[in-house]
């Protein structure tokens, strides 16, 4: 099976990178993330960056409705956006958050895993490896501002920020709910939540699927703050200060040593986690279970 499925070669084919954005900011000159004026929005179908160079942030928005589930090309959108933030001097911070009203992210898109041949699965699973390589180990300050439901892979995307701000309202769980649809959260999801919450908590959350309300995520630390909804965004920028406050060189280095070595166990088994993903999710079992799941999901509405 070919593994070498190259992301930024994908991201070429799939991509023209920095079209404008549609819908209704095409064109637009609008005001900036922290609120300076006459800076233009830039991004991708599914992902909405607002600049504010003058602050040394942007707020990147997800934008993949219904439930911004994370798809290939939402995956390549999101890296598109995160590497050009990163390559542009201006930039020391990001916020993420949601377009998408009431969910942060569905997590991975059960639709790239589900009745698809095992050269799509590598190439899919080689795209969230990176996302999540590229988001935690990114040496811009990463905040999420959750405003929404955020399960399984998208929880693991917030859980790859350097700090989590979570709308409060209780219908906006988050967690690895992986065994709740029969399948496992592989060993990097399960390293960045043990880094976050600790061992125990994250083996009862793994194994039991926990979906945590705010008040619980705030108390088991895997947010780092609860606010009243309309507050997400101007808290995360709030706490964004503290963070553009210190010397970045600092900043980064301490970041990377105590990622690299969570990040260093993916990178030196990467292609063998991409053939165990292929084979576990190949599985008639897996794809029932799946299958089984989503028609839950489409069940629910009658
Ligand atoms: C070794 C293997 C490792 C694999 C690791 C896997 C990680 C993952 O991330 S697996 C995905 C886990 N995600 C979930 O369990 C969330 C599933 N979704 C929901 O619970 C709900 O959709 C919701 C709470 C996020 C939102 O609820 P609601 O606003 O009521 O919207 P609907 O449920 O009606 O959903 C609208 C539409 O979207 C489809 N959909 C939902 N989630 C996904 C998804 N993850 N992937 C693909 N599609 C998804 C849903 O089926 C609906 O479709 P239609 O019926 O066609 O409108």
């Amino acid at each position: 099976m070919a593994l070498a499925v190259g992301i930024r070669g994908l991201t070429r084919s799939l991509l023209r990178p920095w079209v404008r954005v549609p819908g209704p900011a095409r064109g637009r000159t609008e005001p900036a993330a922290g609120g300076g004026d006459g800076v233009r929005c830039f991004g991708s179908p599914r992902v909405l960056v607002e600049p504010d160079p003058a602050a040394g942030f942007a707020v990147m928005k997800m934008r993949n409705p219904p439930v911004n589930s994370l798809s290939l090309e939402f995956l390549t959108e999101l890296l598109i956006s995160l590497e050009k933030l990163e390559s542009d001097k201006a930039f020391h911070a990001i916020i993420l958050t949601s377009d998408c009203p009431g969910i942060f992210s569905a997590g991975l898109d059960l639709m790239e895993m589900c009745g698809r041949d095992p050269t799509h699965y590598a190439e899919y699973w080689k795209a969230v490896q990176e996302l999540w390589l590229r988001f935690y180990l990114s040496h811009l300050v990463v905040i999420s501002a959750i405003n929404g439901v955020n399960a399984a892979g998208g929880c693991l995307l917030a859980l790859s920020c350097d700090y989590r701000v979570l709308a409060d309202n209780p219908k906006y769980a988050m967690g690895l709910n992986e065994t709740l649809l029969g399948i496992i959260a592989p060993f990097w999801f399960k390293d960045t939540l043990v880094n976050t919450v600790g061992h125990r908590t994250a083996e009862r959350a793994l194994q039991l699927g926990l979906l945590f309300p705010p008040a619980e995520a705030l108390q088991v630390g895997m947010v780092d703050k609860v606010v009243p909804e309309d507050q997400v965004l101007s808290a995360a920028r709030s706490e964004l200060a503290q963070w553009l406050a210190i010397p970045g060189h600092a900043r980064q280095l301490t970041k990377s040593l105590m990622r690299k070595p969570t990040a260093d166990r993916l990178l030196k088994e990467r292609d063998a986690d991409i053939q165990n993903f292929v084979r576990f999710i190949s599985r008639d079992a897996i794809q029932k279970a799946l299958r089984v799941y989503l028609e839950k999901l489409k069940q629910k509405k009658t």
